[in-house]
C-alpha cells in the first residue's frame, strides 16, 4: 500500500501513464503503472479512456506493471460542503436550460443533457482525494487516471455503460434524480419518469437488431450516495455477428448524458454549453477481445495545479424549470465536494 502510493505520488508529479480503479461494490483495488521496458507483444487487453467526443486513450496491460490490494487503508466520512454557487454561472445555465426548453417545443429534439464546470482549490492531494471516494462511495466505480496528454482524472460513477463476456453483456438506463433524504422509497414525478423511459426506449431500440435477446428490469430507484436515480437493469445476448465493441460504439453517448436524437443534441451541446466536456460523459474501463467491463464518466474532476474542475450535468426535457435544474447540478456536485477540503 505504501509503495502503491510513492508511485501513485511519483507518477502524478511526473505526469507519468498511470490508472487506479475499482469496481462498484467490490473491496478490490487494481492499479496499472505504464512501464518503460520494451513491448514483448501486443496484448489484446488494456484499460481504455474516452472522451465525450474524440480520440480514446488506452493503457495496454502487456505494457503495465498490475498491482492488486484488497486492503486500501480508506476508512474516511464525507464532508458536509456548504451549499455555495456562482451567481453568473447560475444565470449562464438557466439561460441555455430555457434555450434548450424552446428548442424541445420546436421539435428540435426530445432531450438534450446539459452540463457545467465549476473550478475549486483544492486542500489534499490527489491521493487523498481517490482515497476517501473509495471510502465514501462503495457501490461507485471509482478511478484516478493519470497521462501525460489527459491530465489526471478522478471520479465516482454510479453508470455502467457495457459490461460483457463472450456473446452475453449488461447496460443499464439511468436517469432523473432527486435528493436522498433518509429514505429510498420515493415517489418519482412525470418528468423524471419520461425523461429516464426516453433513455431505456433509445438503449431497446439500439440494442434491438444487435441482439438475440434483450431482457429489461422494471425500473427501479437507485441510490449513488447523496442522490437517488431511476434505474432499469438492461441484459442480454448479442448476436453471432455482433463484437462487444459494437455495442459499445452503439450506445455512447447514450442519452443519459447526450440526448435524443444524438446529432441534434450534440450540435445544441457544442453551440451552448460553452465549454469543451474533454472526458467528461465520456466512458472508461477495461477491454479485451472477448470481455469488457466500461463506466460513463460522471461525477468527475480533472485535477491540476492545485485546482479541480468539476463537471455536472443533468437532462433536460419539455417540462424542465431552470432553476431547479441548475440546483440539480449544484447537489451532482456535493458527490465530489463531500470528499473535497477545500480552500477558499
Ligand atoms: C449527466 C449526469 O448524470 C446523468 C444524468 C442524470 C439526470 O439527468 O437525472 C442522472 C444520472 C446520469 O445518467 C452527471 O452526473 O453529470
Amino acid at each position: 500500500m505504501e509503495a502503491i502510493q510513492k508511485r501513485i505520488e511519483a507518477g502524478l508529479e511526473a505526469h507519468s501513464a498511470f490508472v487506479i480503479y475499482r469496481k462498484p461494490g467490490e473491496k478490490k483495488v487494481i492499479s496499472l503503472f505504464r512501464n518503460d521496458r520494451p513491448m514483448e507483444s501486443q496484448g489484446s487487453d488494456s484499460f481504455v479512456f474516452t472522451p465525450f467526443d474524440g480520440q480514446s486513450y488506452e493503457l495496454d496491460l502487456s505494457d503495465c506493471d498490475r498491482f492488486e490490494t484488497n486492503q486500501w487503508d480508506a476508512k474516511w466520512s464525507a464532508e458536509t460542503p456548504e451549499l455555495s454557487f456562482d451567481l453568473d454561472q447560475k444565470l449562464h445555465f438557466e439561460s441555455i436550460v430555457a434555450k434548450a426548453v424552446d428548442a424541445i417545443k420546436e421539435g428540435r429534439f426530445d432531450k438534450v443533457v446539459l452540463s457545467r464546470k465549476e473550478v475549486v482549490t483544492l486542500g489534499q492531494s490527489a491521493f487523498e482525494i481517490f482515497s476517501r471516494l473509495l471510502s465514501v462511495y462503495p457501490n461507485a466505480f471509482v478511478s484516478l487516471w493519470n497521462h501525460p496528454e489527459t491530465g489526471c482524472w478522478i471520479g465516482a460513477t454510479p453508470e455502467r455503460l457495457l459490461k460483457g463476456q463472450n456473446k452475453e453483456f449488461q447496460t443499464m438506463a439511468l436517469a432523473g434524480t432527486q435528493q436522498f433524504q433518509g429514505d429510498e422509497s420515493v415517489e418519482w414525478p412525470k418528468k423524471e419518469r419520461e425523461e429516464q423511459r426516453l433513455v431505456t426506449d433509445y438503449i431497446w431500440n439500439t440494442l434491438e437488431p444487435l441482439t438475440q435477446t434483450l431482457v429489461l428490469s422494471e425500473p427501479h430507484t437507485h441510490r449513488a450516495g447523496n442522490l437517488l436515480h431511476i434505474k432499469t437493469d438492461i441484459s442480454g445476448q448479442m448476436r453471432d455477428a455482433t463484437t462487444l465493441g459494437d455495442l459499445a460504439k452503439a450506445l455512447h453517448p447514450t442519452p443519459a448524458v447526450c440526448g435524443l436524437p444524438k446529432e441534434n443534441a450534440i450540435l445544441f451541446i457544442k453551440e451552448n454549453e460553452g465549454y469543451d466536456r474533454e472526458f467528461y460523459s465520456g466512458f472508461l474501463g477495461e477491454r479485451g477481445e472477448n470481455h469488457c467491463d466500461l463506466f460513463v464518466n460522471l461525477r468527475c474532476m480533472k485535477i491540476s495545479n492545485g485546482q479541480a474542475e468539476l463537471f455536472m450535468g443533468c437532462g433536460i426535457t419539455a417540462e424542465s424549470n431552470p432553476e431547479k435544474e441548475f440546483f440539480e447540478t449544484v447537489n451532482k456536485s456535493l458527490t465530489m465536494k463531500r470528499v473535497l477540503k477545500i480552500n477558499s
